[in-house]
């Protein structure tokens, strides 16, 4: 019998790790309307980020991504707690970008390669850390990035993967007073956090806080 064909490469591609590179910073934010969900997305945007991770927690997580996808084509539009091969053809139907995980799968990433979404799973370990590359990652979310260790964590685990070129996207406990700890490691990519929009700030429509929280932290890594 004819042995299966090999399971889809994962791509992360160059195009979108670069558009990480220069934005740096990544506004993680879960949202339960559509209405609030393009609200939020377009007061990040006018705080000056344009990357942002919509996580897959609530209920009409997957109707805000996609009211996102269609009023605001040109932002990058990441997904959040992908947990399931199930979540990623759906998120990738309604138009997200690019995805990522709390943890690692390899029946996600599997998915996430054969339906064509850029993906980093999560991980936490060395041991996770060894499968997501043999599985073909190269960018990995590093979850929950300060409860490990923070940058300290970070330079430990990735010495011994340096020579495989691996990128990392901290998230969890990010902030800003801690942003440019982690984004002055030259295998940063970029970090992700619900500080630039917070969760009080989106239930109560504060559409020009969450802007001026942006800009703050866009404003401090402009003087670095
Ligand atoms: O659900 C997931 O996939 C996540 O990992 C969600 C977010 O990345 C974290 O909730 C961010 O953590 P904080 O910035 O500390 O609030």
């Amino acid at each position: 019998m004819a042995s299966p064909p090999p399971a889809p490469a994962p791509v992360f591609p160059e195009a979108i790790a670069q558009r990480l590179r220069s934005t740096r910073l990544v506004a993680g934010f879960s949202t339960e309307t559509p209405e609030d969900a393009v609200a939020t997305a377009k007061a990040i945007l006018a705080g000056g980020i344009d990357a942002l991770e919509v996580t897959l927690r609530t209920a009409d997580a997957v109707a805000g991504i996609r009211a996102i996808a269609e009023e605001l084509p040109d932002v990058l539009l990441g997904v959040g707690t992908i947990l399931t091969p199930e979540q990623v053809r759906r998120v990738k139907d309604a138009g997200a970008h690019f995805g990522v995980s709390p943890g690692l799968s390899m029946d996600v990433i599997e998915a996430a390669a054969e339906c064509g979404l850029p993906y980093a799973p999560g991980i936490a370990t060395p041991s996770e850390l060894t499968q997501a590359v043999n599985a073909g990652s190269r960018l990995v979310k590093l979850f929950p990035a300060a409860n490990l260790g923070g940058v300290p964590y970070l330079k430990s685990i990735a010495a011994p993967f340096a020579s495989l070129g691996v990128e990392y996207f901290p998230f969890g406990g990010v902030n800003r007073d801690n942003m440019q700890d982690y984004l002055a490691q030259p295998e940063v990519i970029a970090v992700g956090g619900t500080w630039l929009a917070p969760k009080a700030m989106i239930q109560n429509q504060q559409w020009d806080q969450i802007t001026e929280a942006v800009k703050e932290s866009v404003d401090a890594l402009g003087n670095q």
